[in-house]
């Protein structure tokens, strides 16, 4: 028991004694650390700093020491040098960060420099007012990070494109048709509902071959979207069918359209090996001016599409109940 009080109180006097050795030893690593670190004093001025840090800054101890926050943040904006201030006014921009500092004893934030590098930031606010700022090079953390956010967006492209047209395929093209339908149905306002389909495709197939139809639809689908306003929603529904959708649309306009499409199709040179087809679209119209789905106006659309196809093709038809809207 003696022993131990005994061992307790040498390694208590070590302790003490090496109050000192202990903290040249932090100096000595800080010093030398990868990690930025920084103690402002309480009116915001910078007490001390070690490489690391400065390297952020693109300033010399000699010149950063001293100065204010405010008067560094302004320097790295005039200079364009260290973080990266994207504002027309560097007073407008300092309100709103004085704001957010010092707001909460521990804040954690991500700065970009304008050379590329990033930076993870530690604010830790004393009592007294002192701030200890800490800096984590996260660059290569970064970088993955936009890797693999590319990557993502890829693969979201690739699930909503149709990969022979590249236009979004049958599942992307009912997503945003439900949304818009949900949209225009609480505002009341008019929409319309196009099938579009190529006559006689088989037989194209057929007697071209597989390719040279893959090559129709494309340049098909490519004329389309070319044709159609920005917000208008146009999609492969599959095989040699088109589903297109036009929000904010009455039954003249949709006609217009709809036959602006077929005879843009009709009168459009498609060539195959040197030889060129005549391409003809028979086009569906279904409209509604309240609460429908997408199923509704796909049958309504299907049933008009199945009209012209049996009165001829290279036709457009509006579903027989949408005659009055
Ligand atoms: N080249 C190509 N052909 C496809 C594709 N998807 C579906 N088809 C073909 O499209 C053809 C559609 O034929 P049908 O449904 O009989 O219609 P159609 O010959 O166009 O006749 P109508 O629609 O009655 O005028 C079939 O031969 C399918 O094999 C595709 O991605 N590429």
């Amino acid at each position: 028991m003696l022993s131990t009080i005994a061992l307790l109180s040498v390694r208590f006097c070590c302790m003490k004694n090496s109050f000192k050795y202990y903290a040249e030893k932090l100096a000595a690593f800080a010093d030398v650390s990868r990690d930025g670190y920084a103690i402002l004093t309480a009116d915001d001025r910078l007490l001390c700093a070690n490489r690391a840090f400065m390297d952020v800054f693109f300033v010399e101890e000699s010149k950063l020491i001293g100065q204010y926050f405010s008067d560094i943040m302004r320097n790295a904006f005039h200079t364009s040098k260290g973080p990266r201030i994207d504002a027309d006014n560097i007073d407008a921009w300092l309100n709103r960060v004085q704001q957010l500092r010092r707001s909460r004893d521990f804040r954690l934030f991500e700065v970009d420099l304008v050379d590329g590098r990033w930076f993870l930031f530690s604010e830790q606010t004393m009592p007294d007012g002192e701030m200890l700022l800490q800096t984590k090079d996260i660059t290569k953390q970064k970088i993955m990070e936009q890797h693999l956010n590319e990557h993502a967006r890829r693969l979201t492209d690739l699930a909503l494109t149709d990969e022979l047209t590249q236009i979004a395929n049958r599942r992307s093209f009912v997503a945003s048709v439900q949304s818009e339908i949900t949209r225009c149905s609480r505002q009341l306002c008019a929409m319309a509902f196009f099938l579009l389909d190529i006559d006689h495709f088989k037989t194209i197939n057929d007697t071209y071959g597989h390719q040279a139809g893959d090559a129709v639809l494309r340049q098909l689908a490519a004329l389309v979207k070319r044709t159609l306003r920005e917000y208008d929603i146009f999609g492969r529904i599959g095989g040699e069918e088109f589903g297109v959708f036009l929000s904010q649309t009455n039954r003249e306009t949709a006609e217009e359209v709809a036959e602006r499409l077929r005879q843009l199709i009709a009168h459009e040179a498609f060539f195959i090996d040197g030889r060129e087809l005549n391409i003809t679209l028979s086009i569906g119209i279904a409209l509604a001016r309240d609460k429908t789905s997408f199923e509704q106006l796909y049958a309504d659309a299907d049933a008009a599409l199945y009209q012209a196809k049996h009165s001829g093709r290279n036709k457009v038809i509006v579903a027989e109940y949408c005659i009055i809207l």
